[in-house]
């Protein structure tokens, strides 16, 4: 299986510990999310990944293997910055990124063709990257990433910059490509994007890993503290039931915190005592709410 695996992997800039012994690995055929605040690590995790640069302490290998020049043509990095050239147009620059990484310039060719046509956006082979709009260049940014057919992918926020129907689309190639068989790392702030792609997860806070593991299993640790409830007249007397924190009146119902899920109970038994349920829920945690509990205000301490 060709996983990616670290093994307690460290990284000092100077005398700022910018990794701080993380052990993780991401499984063939899956995508593995790497959360964290500002500042956490995960950009110098990515880069020792990619090999840009080298781990002080501990292991990476990939597939079993150590990094070697193999290993590396084995890469699609999708990075945060965004690094194409405005001026030069589109299929000149992935054909060229895509000779670099050992392809023949026919089968380049095919290849970008056939993801423009995927994407909506044939048009673009021609047009100077400064001539597309912001979604747009992400998306040849992508296709730059995938264009040789890696098998490991390490992207940072793949989205940014996509409206909502891009970012379906671009979700939707992500999963195929994870069902190809490939390894991808995906880092991202948007905990509902990491949620719906990701089976598990690693979570940085200040150069240690402080969660992580399967999302069932993290959201099992978490205590369950918001109740939906919807009913047919309006709801009285929900914010003086006891263990009940704070009532947040929806167009269609009631979001309410709870202390704990005793709580859920009372509510549940006011409602069907004093009106008709059409609703009532008691929700997991969402991993935003994990996140801002585990981490707090820590992404203010750079
Ligand atoms: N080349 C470098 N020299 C010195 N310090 C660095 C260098 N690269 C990163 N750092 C420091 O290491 C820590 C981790 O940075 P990193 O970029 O990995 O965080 P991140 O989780 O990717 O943050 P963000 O979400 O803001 O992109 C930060 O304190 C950062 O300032």
């Amino acid at each position: 299986m060709r996983n990616l695996q670290l093994e307690r992997v460290a990284k000092n800039f100077g005398a700022k510990r910018a990794v701080n012994g993380i052990s993780f690995t991401a499984q063939q055929g899956e995508i593995f999310g790497l959360i964290g605040a500002n500042g956490a690590g995960k950009t110098t995790t990515m880069r020792m990944v990619l090999g840009l640069i080298y781990p002080d302490e501990g292991k990476i290998s990939y597939g079993g293997q150590p990094y070697s020049q193999a290993v590396k043509e084995q890469f699609g990095y999708l990075p945060e910055e965004r690094g194409l050239y405005p001026k030069v147009k589109v299929s000149d620059q992935i054909l060229y990124l895509a000779e670099l990484r050992g392809m023949r310039r026919a089968d380049a060719d095919k290849a970008l063709k056939s993801w423009l046509e995927r994407f909506g956006v044939p048009e673009n082979y021609g047009k100077k990257v400064e001539e597309l709009s912001k979604g747009n260049q992400q998306k040849i940014q992508f296709i730059a990433a995938v264009i040789h057919n890696p098998h490991y992918l390490i992207l940072d926020e793949a989205f940014s910059g996509l409206d909502p129907v891009n970012v379906e689309l671009l979700k939707e190639t992500i999963a195929s490509l994870r069902d190809e068989g490939k390894t991808i790392l995906f880092s991202s702030h948007r905990m509902e994007h990491v949620e719906e792609l990701c089976r598990n997860v690693c979570v940085l806070d200040r150069s240690n890993a402080v969660l992580q593991g399967s999302l069932r299993d993290i959201k099992s640790r978490f205590p369950k503290e918001r109740v939906m409830l919807t009913t047919e007249r309006p709801m009285e007397g929900l914010e003086r039931l006891e263990g009940v924190t704070a009532v947040k009146r929806l167009a269609n119902g009631y979001d309410i915190r709870i202390a704990d899920e005793s709580a859920a109970g009372r509510v549940l038994r006011l409602a069907a005592d004093t009106n008709t349920v059409t609703r009532f829920e008691l929700m997991e945690p969402s991993l935003n709410d994990i996140f801002i509990k585990t981490i707090g205000g820590s992404g203010k301490h750079e």
